[in-house]
């Protein structure tokens, strides 16, 4: 049933009307972690994330999602290390969830889906000048995906669930200025990677995907603050802010590898 659920969403909103899967494309996301065909790669460095709070910058609901976006204009929060060359500047970081617990994020593990899935946006800044460049060159992006289960309360995530209701509709912006994304980001280092796109257009295959294994837990009631967001605008006939994520695309001829045995 998940999975008829899952091709709805193409026809409910125009983000997912775009194609299906890129024509002539060969390394789209999201895509079905098959953990027992992932490979171990003992080359594969710890991930060093340093975020600075105070680069935060204000919370926007977009009619995607609703992203917090960080002032990317220095190299103050950055990740480095794990399969990455170079170092990658935050941009903004978004969630995808669903309208029930059973479905929501944009990778399956397993098959296995979550009721959501944080997305951290980065840029690699050393090789290219802006964000729109790098958002079009194999080696532009970085994106650290962490998947949300339902169970104990998140202290962290609750700061910014208190600020929702000020972004309910498609076009609101707020300001807030402190946040540090980390404490979204489990302690465990263990993740798996892989070659891959944004699920968004424009779906240029310029994402280096480092997927986290571990989920953080959040409650119920931090779930549903995320569905009580609007698609639309205000004024306009409401229409509830859920599955707004991809449909799962074909691994080709790719190959998932783990920074853990
Ligand atoms: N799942 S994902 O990580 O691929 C991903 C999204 F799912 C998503 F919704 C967005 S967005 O900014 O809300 C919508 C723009 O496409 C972005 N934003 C990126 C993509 C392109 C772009 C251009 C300017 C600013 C941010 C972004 C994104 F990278
Ligand atoms: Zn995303």
């Amino acid at each position: 049933a998940a999975c008829t659920h899952r091709n709805r969403n193409d026809a409910l909103h125009p983000l997912w009307q775009s194609p299906l899967t890129i024509p002539g494309g060969t390394r789209q996301s999201p895509i079905n972690i098959q953990w027992r065909d992932s490979v171990y790669d003992p080359v594969l460095k710890p991930l060093k994330i340093s975020y600075d709070p105070t680069t935060c910058l204000h919370i926007w609901n977009n009619g995607y999602s609703f992203l917090v976006e960080f002032d990317d204009s220095t190299d103050r929060s950055v990740i480095v290390g794990g399969p990455l060359e170079n170092q990658y500047r935050l941009k903004q970081f978004h969630f995808h969830w669903g309208a029930i617990n059973e479905w929501g994020s944009e990778h399956t593990v397993d098959s296995k889906f979550y009721p959501a899935e944080l997305h951290l946006v980065h840029w690699n800044a050393v090789v290219y000048p802006t964000f729109e460049e790098a958002v079009m060159e194999g080696n532009g992006l970085a994106v650290i995906g962490v998947f949300l289960k339902l169970g104990a309360h998140h202290e962290g995530l609750q700061t910014l669930v208190d600020a929702l209701p000020a972004v309910k509709h498609k076009d609101a912006v707020i300001e807030f200025d402190v946040f540090d994304p980390s404490c979204l980001i489990p302690s465990c280092p263990d993740y798996w990677t892989y070659a891959g796109s944004l699920t968004t257009p424009p779906l240029t295959e310029s994402v280096t995907w480092i997927i986290k294994k571990k989920p953080i837990e959040v409650d119920e009631n931090q779930l549903e603050a995320f569905r009580m967001l609007l698609f639309t605008s205000d004024g306009e006939e409401e229409k509830r802010m859920v599955d707004n994520f991809r449909p799962l695309q074909p691994l080709m001829n790719r190959t998932v590898r783990s920074s853990f045995q």
